[in-house]
């Protein structure tokens, strides 16, 4: 990096506080439902179904769109009376990042440090630093059009890291990444966390279990879990079974019961059952995996709570 710490950080500790936020939609539609989170240094995974608000509560944090109601802080400044020194702070890498197809990615990267104020010879230096980091160098004069969709994720996470932000934030930059890009990706974000707050939000529990220090679970647009990878497993202590049936019982297992997959073995269909009580008689408990709890956070309670006698 630079060598210099990022943008906006003071001498105290970084801190983003998110305050009974709420973002209502013209129609009703309330996407952000009384949120509140204090953020500091780290890789925070934002987990959550398509739909249950990431992208708002984003944009919200990179000032691009006002909260209906609550406050955000960044070192204790509220980010809606006095946008500035968060933007100043922030890096956003948006869910649909659009580039220029005819320009090359170290062009692109000059039109965006010039669009930000950056000035010309830092913005020189920055860039090729910024490119050597994202590992494209060798394809700095490649044009965007002709890049994949992870080399052009790379420099969309380059273009976020021009202002070295306090603040990055990155809204399911892994979607149509194949497996190898969204590891490196991931590894890429994971070595950010350790001065700035960065802020991954996705609906793929891998990548969030790879990266992030600690994990907020989203839902309907409100917070129903917050807490470190270790923790989010213990929420699921208990509540994970493995229950061979035949085939022919399967549906009716999957109709009283979420089921966390299945596996077909000569014995039958092995299912990992997701249920606060033992499903049946013959059910093993197994250790919970983040996509068990994660189901269990997210799935409707009721569909969770049967216990009906299988
Ligand atoms: N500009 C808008 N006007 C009205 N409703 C919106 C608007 N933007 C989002 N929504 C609705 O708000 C809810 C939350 O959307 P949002 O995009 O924040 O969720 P998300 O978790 O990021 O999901 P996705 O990954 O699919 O974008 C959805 O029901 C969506 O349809």
């Amino acid at each position: 990096m630079c060598g210099c710490g990022p943008a906006g950080s003071i001498s105290g500790v970084t801190e983003l506080q998110i305050l009974d936020l709420t973002k209502e939609y013209r129609g009703g539609k309330r996407a952000v439902d009384s949120f509140t989170l204090t953020l500091r240094p780290g890789v925070l995974g934002l987990l959550g179904a398509n739909g249950a608000g990431k992208s708002s509560l984003m944009r919200i944090l990179a000032t691009v769109t006002r909260p209906t109601s609550g406050r955000v802080l960044w070192e204790g400044v509220d980010i809606t009376r006095r946008p500035g020194p968060l933007r100043r702070a922030v890096g956003y890498l948006p869910q649909d990042f659009g580039v220029y197809p005819q320009l090359t990615a170290r062009e692109f990267l000059a039109y965006l440090a010039a669009a930000k104020g950056l000035r010309r010879r830092s913005a020189r230096a920055r860039i090729e630093e910024l490119l050597e980091l994202v590992n494209l160098s060798d394809a700095a004069g490649q044009r965007l059009g002709a890049m994949s969709g992870g080399m052009r994720q790379r420099v969309g996470i380059a273009q976020a890291l021009l202002n070295d932000p306090a603040l990055l934030i990155v809204d399911e930059p892994t979607v149509g990444l194949d497996p190898e890009e969204r590891l490196r990706f991931g590894s890429l974000l994971s070595g950010m966390g350790a001065e700035r707050i960065v802020v991954l939000s996705t609906h793929i529990v891998p990548d969030v279990a790879a990266t992030a220090d600690r994990i907020a679970v989203m839902g309907g647009g409100r917070l129903l879990h917050h807490g470190s990878t270790e923790e989010l497993l213990l929420s699921a202590e208990g509540s994970v079974w493995e229950l061979t049936v035949p085939a022919d019982q399967l549906p009716p297992l999957r109709s009283r019961f979420l089921l966390g997959g299945t596996t077909r073995t000569p014995q039958g269909v092995r299912a990992r059952v997701l249920s606060r009580h033992a499903p049946a008689a013959g059910a093993r408990p197994v250790p919970p995996r983040l996509e068990d709890a994660y189901l269990l956070l997210t799935a409707d309670r009721s569909a969770t709570e049967q216990v009906a006698a299988w």
